[in-house]
């Protein structure tokens, strides 16, 4: 058994594990780095990185059935599902490189390729390697939720580890779960040529506001995915190639079975007794991220909660300052933002308006500006959107969003939100113009609607000064 001493060792070369290793080695640390599976984890091998790519795919296919409007003879899209996945796996190739064994020896950090387990509260064996480290990161991630449903079992279902290199094209696709990987991969593939069926045992997109999310929705089903809501599957079977049945009696049959019902933190191979690290269904953190062995933080989807790679790097960061650095750092999540990737794109920045009207009562406004009144989401014909910012004392708390690219035209919010700005803050930026991104500016200009165009006192001093100023 070989023996090595480092000054950090984490499990885990996904987004929250790579961002630690490369910080921490180019501050200084000698850094161990474990990873028994792909470099790159969920993200790049079986998450946003295949999803996207498919999306994008998705997108010409639709834009090809849908030119008229532009003065473009509508063409019936000829689509290569396996061509198709070809495409994915070239995206995942050409970012594969930057989160490669290569590029983190050549910065410096020590590459296991083997899965870590902790053998004791200072020491993980790796293979036929102990590392023995001052500090340990857990960023081993999550995997797909496989719920005991009757009968499960005994399909083929797929789920986001193997959906990416299926290369027959589904003669109909029947996805559980319509959450942000249900709704996407549900989209992308209707839009490819392939019937889809989304069962939900609870209403879609249900993390989301539903004002918002009813606009998408309405694109989404015009797409031709069918919804099925408040369907919760509780047996499948073989059926016809794989049916789907609801307590109620509702069922769906279909070729493909997609299981897209939530995350399993990934635990259960780290020995974390041995530890001394508390965990149930995730790892238990404090607000530095502290396990409850002070010398192990965890980061990423293994603590659970909002799980999204930005999130994941957000953690390496504020571990980074603590670790390194010994000063106090605490994790935040009110700035986080999210986007789920659906044509219209749904993102949201700190709190919906049900939550903002939870905590601050009716000390709350809520500012809405229509993607319609934009001129270029006219030029676009892409005019169903609504951005809908929540304001207390003056400052936005919170922003949701529809409309075409909305995961990027949310940024402003984010940054707002993120450093207390007020909401004069998106008034005084000026936006190029015609940008979709005025509509950011726009919703903030709301604000002072009522409190100068339509207020006695500024009509009294603006009447005043044009009869009486020279
Ligand atoms: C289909 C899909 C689409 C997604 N789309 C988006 C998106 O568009 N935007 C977004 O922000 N998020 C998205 N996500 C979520 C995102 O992928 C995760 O939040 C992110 O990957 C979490 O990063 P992580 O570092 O915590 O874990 P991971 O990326 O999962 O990395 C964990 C790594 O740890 C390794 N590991 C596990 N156990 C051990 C061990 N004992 N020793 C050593 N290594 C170990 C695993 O092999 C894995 O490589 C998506 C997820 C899915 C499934
Ligand atoms: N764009 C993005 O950032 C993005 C995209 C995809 C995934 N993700 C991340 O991955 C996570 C997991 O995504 P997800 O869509 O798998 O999970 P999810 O938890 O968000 O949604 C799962 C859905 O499945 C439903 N469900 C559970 N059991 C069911 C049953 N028996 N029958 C019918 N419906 C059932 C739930 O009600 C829920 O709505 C997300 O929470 C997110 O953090 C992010």
């Amino acid at each position: 058994m070989n023996r090595i001493k480092t000054d950090i060792c984490i499990l885990g070369a996904g987004s929250g594990g790579l961002s630690v290793a490369a910080g921490a080695v180019q501050m200084g640390a000698s850094v161990t780095l474990l990873e028994g599976g792909k470099m790159g984890g969920d993200c790049l091998n079986y998450g946003c990185v295949p999803s996207k790519a498919m999306i994008s795919a998705a997108h010409y296919a639709h834009a090809q059935a849908h030119s008229a409007a532009f003065g473009i003879a509508n063409v019936t899209p000829q689509v290569d599902y396996a061509a198709v996945k070809d495409h994915v796996h070239e995206v995942i190739g050409a970012i594969a490189p930057h989160d490669s064994v290569e590029r983190f020896e050549g910065l410096g950090v020590n590459v296991i390729t083997e899965y870590g387990r902790f053998i004791s509260e200072t020491e993980v064996q790796a293979g036929d390697t102990v590392i023995e480290a001052r500090r340990f990161v857990i960023a081993t991630g999550s995997s797909p939720l496989v719920p005991p449903i009757e009968g499960l079992d005994q399909v083929d279902y797929l789920t986001n580890e193997t959906l990416f290199d299926l290369r027959e094209t589904p003669s109909r696709l029947v996805i559980i779960g319509g959450g942000p990987i249900g709704m996407e991969m549900a989209q992308a593939h209707a839009r490819l040529g392939v019937p889809v069926t989304v069962v939900e045992g609870d209403k879609v997109l249900n993390k989301d506001d539903p004002e918002i999310t009813a606009i998408a929705l309405e694109r989404i089903r015009a797409d031709g995915v069918e919804i099925e809501e408040g369907f919760k599957v509780v047996t499948v079977s073989p059926e016809g190639g794989v049916t789907v049945s609801a307590e109620d009696g509702r069922s769906v049959t279909g070729s493909h079975l997609l299981v897209a019902v939530g995350r399993k933190a990934n635990v259960d191979s780290l020995d974390l007794d041995k530890a001394g690290v508390k965990y149930d269904r995730a790892i238990k953190v404090d607000e530095g991220l502290k396990t409850s062995n002070k010398r192990v933080y965890a980061i990423g989807d293994v603590t659970g909660g909002l799980q999204f790679t930005h999130k994941a790097s957000y953690d390496a960061t504020v571990i980074i300052k603590s670790m390194l650095f010994g000063l106090p750092s605490k994790a935040k999540s009110d700035h986080i933002p999210w986007a789920t990737y659906t044509d219209p794109e749904i993102a949201q920045v700190g709190l919906t308006e049900a939550q903002a009207k939870k905590r601050h009562g009716a000390g709350v406004e809520v500012l809405r500006f229509k993607f319609a009144e934009n001129d270029r989401a006219q030029a676009e014909k892409r005019t169903e959107g609504l951005i809908k910012v929540m304001v207390h004392k003056g400052k936005p708390v919170g922003a949701s969003m529809v409309g075409m690219r909305a995961g990027e035209l949310i940024q402003p919010y984010a940054l707002a939100i993120a450093n207390g700005l007020k909401i004069s803050a998106l008034t005084s930026m000026v936006s190029p113009y015609p940008t979709m991104t005025e509509v950011t500016k726009r919703a903030a200009g709301q604000y002072y609607v009522p409190r100068l165009f339509e207020n006695d006192t500024v009509k009294r001093v603006v009447g005043f000064v044009q009869k009486y100023v020279p």
